[in-house]
Order: structure tokens, then C-alpha cells, then sequence
């Protein structure tokens, strides 16, 4: 059987080995960690869950889809509730927004809280969608470094509404351009965190993002986001894939132009196809040695990460529901910090994931469990000791202040991460959560293609190539890797009376 070996149980290498084995390779995936989901992991402290990384759950039909492929029923594996409210935002002169998953509601609720008509909300969440349709085909769902994708007729889709791409101008000029409220232009500038971008840099094409959250939806997993991991790894055991735990990858290898297996930390194996779901970058710097690396590919700017400080709170708080958003007061000088100074702004936007308002057993009763999250630079040997420690004196003073409660006597487990932590977990270079930032409008093409053009035989998925991190955009990276690979031809045994 052609064999395929697959470097990493993060979210995008147990989707390519479903698409891999679906296609009838006898597929292997090799994992450093002792279990898989990469930066998606869930852990206990005392009697609170927590979903250790991602905490947004969008585009659901990407998951349902893989079991679908293997003609399993998916809701026999995996369930999921829309959310409504989305989330609750809040500013510091006092007035908040619940984020309704109806649009219409949305419009009104906007227009009620901070007096931003309604036809321009709606006319906004439509020109999202618009720009989604015209451009998720071409940009999204293919390779864009190959040329068949260029003569295809979903091209012309998105050349008809190039005008409207925004690659000229950034997401911020775009929605200060449509909105004079700064706390809308706010919420809706945020939407470039969703891959670890900074709006006053980052193209006005972003601006697709929210259509994926208000028109497609936000949602909850039944058992947290940990379920999808965990439920896909059930898929691909039965589908015959073999995960091998404790076992790193130190060096892919290869004879002459192509690649022949792979060496980890306890043997050789052989595999016609090798899938690297590790970071791009350390995939090239250490199990790569002898090849050209692609140092401009490899040098993009990266994503920013996350300083997060997971709490047991030992009260309700009904002002919250499963995402809230504490902005800062100064958006731009926020994201200044974290891009060109390196550091975190002393008033930081607050993100907090409450999951046991969509799952009252995720905490004991009368207590929340808070995943209270910062965007914060990637990891460039900054002392994190300090930053932390004053990030969560920061984070407190406007918890407290804007819930008018004070919150540390409520914390009664604690534990934190850091873009250090996320690196040593993942190899993710420099702990950033999403590869490399989308802050220039050449972006999306100076990403890694899900190919290797110098190796025959290796592919690349996840989060740190094409076409982007975030659960939705690794899980689209193996299905371009599952399209990418080549068929496998079997022998068939005719049975020697025929
Ligand atoms: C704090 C945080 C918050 C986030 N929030 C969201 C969110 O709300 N919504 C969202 O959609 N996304 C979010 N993300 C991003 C999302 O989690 C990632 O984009 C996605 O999970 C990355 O998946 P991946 O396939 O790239 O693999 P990764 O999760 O990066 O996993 C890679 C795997 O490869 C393994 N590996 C590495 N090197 C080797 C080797 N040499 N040999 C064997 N195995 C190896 C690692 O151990 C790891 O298990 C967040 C991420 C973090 C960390």
C-alpha cells in the first residue's frame, strides 16, 4: 500500500490524514507530544475545564465534511449549538454591545447602544459577504501557487470585484471610511486578531472575516473545542490511521529530488508521501538541513500570540456570556505595542472565554471558568516574567473597574501561558498562534504553498502555510493537501480461476 507519513497531530495533520487515508494511503502520523491536537488541548484544574488554545469555533461544515467524505453520519461523532449572543463587548465609557447572531438584531442592538444606523450594519455584514463569495474559491479553497488555479473561471469571480478587494488600502481605512463611531470601527478592526494581524497594517481584504462569524455563525462544540480534535482522532483511527505519541520527527528524507521517509527519535520508516504539519519554519531549519530553505517565505513578519491566564472565578457574573471583549482606549497604540515595539500596551484589549455559560458542568456550581486572553507579540526573547506580571496587574485594574467587582479574591485556581510555553508545546517559531501576519497586502501569496516545488512527494499543512491558521483555514489546508496528493493506484489480487 502507498504509504503516507504525516510530521504532527495538530488539527490540520489529523484532517490530511482523514483526506490521505480516505484516498486509500496507509497513513502514519507522527507526533513529539504524548497526545494529539497540538495547540488545541483541553486540561482540569481542580474542578474547572479549560480549552487550553482555541476557543472560537467557526465554519462548522469544514469538520461535518470530513466525515461526511468517509461516509460517516457526522453528528454521530460530533455536535455543535450556534451561538446567540456572539459576544458581549464593552468599552470603558460604559456602553456595551451583545453581538446577536441575527443580523437584523445586531443592526438594532448597534443602533440602540451606540447610534450607528442600521442599513449601515447590515449594508457592512453584507459587503462581507459579497467579498467572501467573490474570493474565498481563489484565495481559500485552492492552492495560489499553482497555475491551474489562475485558469479556472472562479478567477473571474474574483477579478469582477478586485475593485472591492481592499488590497490597497488597510481594514481600518476601509471600516473608518464607512463608520464615524470609533467603537464600531473598533469591533469591527478586531476581526484582523482572527489571524494574529494588526488592522492599521493588515489589507482591507480581511474585512471577509466577519462574515464567517455574523453570517455563517459562532459556535459551541458539545464538550468544548477539544471535542473536534478528539473526535477527528476517532475518525482516522477507524479509518486505519496509526498515531505514533512520544514520537518526533528529527529529519525528513529524501533521494535526489524526492522524498523517501522520515527519521524520528526511535526509527526510520519508509512513505511515498510526507506531510509536514509542524511550523514551516523549523520544518525547513531542522529536519530539512541539506535543502535551500525559502528564506523570504521563511521571513515573513509573524503572527502575534498570546499571553493567557486561565482562572477559576468562584462567582457567576450574568453581565457575561461564553465571548467577551474589553477593548482598550487607544486601538492603534494597542497594536503598536505589540508590532513595533514588541511588547504589550499597559491597557491591553481583554478577551475572556467563558465556556461554562454554554456548559454549566465545565465549573462547579457558582463559579465560572475564565480563559482570560491578551494579544501579545511572538516570542523575540522579551522577559515574559515582567510582562506577564504587569499585564495581569493591568488586566485586573479594568476587569475591576469595568465589572466593578474586584476580581482577584475570586481566583481560586490559576495557571498561565505564554508565547514561550506555546513554542516549547508546538514548535510553533516564536509561539505565534497563526505562522506568519497578514500585515502587507502580498500576505496571502508570500505564505508557504501546501507544496514543496524542490521535493517530490512533501506537502505542508496547518496554521503556518496556505492558506492560513485558525481551525477553519488548517482543516482547508488538508483538503488542499488531500487534492494535492497524488491518487494511489492499487494492485488488485484477480483470484487465479478468473
Ligand atoms: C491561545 C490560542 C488561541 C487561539 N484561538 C483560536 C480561536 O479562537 N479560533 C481558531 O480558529 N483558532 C485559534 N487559534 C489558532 C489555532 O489553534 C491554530 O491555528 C490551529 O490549532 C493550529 O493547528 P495546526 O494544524 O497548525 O497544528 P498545531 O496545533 O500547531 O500542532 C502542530 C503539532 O505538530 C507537532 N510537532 C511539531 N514538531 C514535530 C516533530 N518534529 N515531530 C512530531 N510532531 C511535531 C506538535 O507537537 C503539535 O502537536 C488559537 C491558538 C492559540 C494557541
Amino acid at each position: 500500500m502507498t504509504k503516507a507519513a504525516v510530521i504532527g497531530a495538530g488539527i490540520g495533520g489529523i484532517a490530511a490524514s482523514i483526506r490521505l487515508a480516505v484516498k486509500g494511503f496507509d497513513v502514519t502520523v507522527f507526533e513529539a507530544n504524548e497526545t494529539f491536537g497540538g495547540k488545541m488541548q483541553e486540561f482540569w484544574l481542580g474542578k474547572y475545564r479549560f480549552d487550553a488554545g482555541p476557543s472560537l469555533f467557526t465554519m462548522p461544515h469544514l469538520v461535518d465534511e470530513l466525515f461526511t467524505l468517509a461516509g460517516r453520519n457526522p453528528s454521530d461523532y460530533f455536535t455543535y449549538t450556534r451561538l446567540d449572543p456572539i459576544t458581549h463587548y464593552f468599552w470603558a465609557d460604559g456602553s456595551h454591545v451583545k453581538a446577536y447572531a441575527n443580523g437584523d438584531k445586531f443592526a438594532a442592538e448597534v443602533n440602540q447602544q451606540l447610534g450607528v444606523p442600521e442599513q449601515a450594519v447590515m449594508d457592512a455584514l453584507a459587503k462581507s459577504a459579497q467579498l467572501y463569495k467573490g474570493t474565498a474559491d481563489t484565495f481559500l479553497h485552492k492552492s495560489l501557487h499553482r497555475l491551474d488555479t489562475y485558469i479556472n473561471p472562479d478567477v473571474l469571480k474574483a477579478l469582477s470585484c478586485l475593485s472591492d478587494l481592499g488590497l490597497t488600502t488597510t481594514m481600518h481605512q476601509e471600516n473608518a471610511k464607512q463608520f464615524s463611531d470609533h467603537r464600531f470601527v473598533q469591533l469591527l478592526d478586531r476581526f484582523a486578531t482572527y489571524n494574529g494581524s494588526d488592522p492599521y497594517q493588515a489589507p482591507g481584504t480581511l474585512n471577509i472575516i466577519p462574515h464567517l462569524e455574523h453570517n455563517i455563525g459562532a459556535f459551541y462544540p458539545d464538550g468544548g473545542i477539544y471535542a473536534i480534535a478528539a473526535s477527528l482522532v476517532k475518525l482516522a483511527e477507524e479509518l486505519g490511521v496509526t498515531f505514533k505519541y512520544n514520537e518526533a520527527v528529527k529529519q525528513i528524507l529524501t533521494s535526489g529530488k524526492s522524498v523517501t521517509g522520515l527519521e524520528t527519535s526511535q526509527a526510520k520508516y519508509k512513505a511515498d508521501v510526507v506531510v509536514s504539519n509542524m511550523d514551516v519554519v523549523p520544518t525547513y531549519r531542522r529536519l530539512l538541513p541539506n535543502q535551500k530553505a525559502p528564506e523570504k517565505t521563511l521571513q515573513q513578519p509573524r503572527s502575534s500570540s498570546a499571553l493567557i491566564f486561565y482562572w477559576g472565578i468562584k462567582r457567576t457574573f450574568p453581565e457575561l456570556h461564553v465571548h467577551n471583549i474589553f477593548f482598550s482606549q487607544d486601538y492603534k497604540t494597542e497594536f503598536e505595542h505589540i508590532f513595533k515595539h514588541k511588547s504589550i500596551s499597559p491597557d491591553p484589549t481583554v478577551y475572556i472565554n467563558i465556556t461554562s455559560k454554554a456548559d454549566p458542568q465545565e465549573a462547579p456550581a457558582g463559579s465560572e471558568n475564565w480563559f482570560v486572553m491578551v494579544n501579545v507579540p511572538h516570542n523575540q526573547g522579551q522577559d515574559w516574567e515582567q510582562l506577564t506580571a504587569d499585564t495581569r496587574q493591568a488586566v485586573l485594574q479594568k476587569l475591576n473597574k469595568m465589572l466593578k467587582t474586584d476580581i482577584a479574591p475570586l481566583i481560586e485556581e490559576e495557571r498561565v501561558l505564554d508565547p514561550i510555553l506555546i513554542e516549547s508545546k508546538t514548535s510553533s517559531f516564536g509561539g505565534a498562534l497563526y505562522g506568519s501576519s497578514s500585515n502587507n497586502r502580498m500576505a496571502a501569496f508570500l505564505r508557504h504553498p501546501n507544496f514543496s516545488n524542490k521535493l517530490k512527494g512533501l506537502y505542508f499543512c496547518g496554521g503556518s502555510v496556505h492558506p492560513g491558521g485558525g481551525i477553519p483555514l488548517c482543516l482547508l489546508s488538508a483538503k488542499i493537501v488531500g487534492e494535492l496528493a497524488p491518487a494511489v493506484h492499487h494492485v488488485v489480487n484477480t483470484p487465479k480461476h478468473a
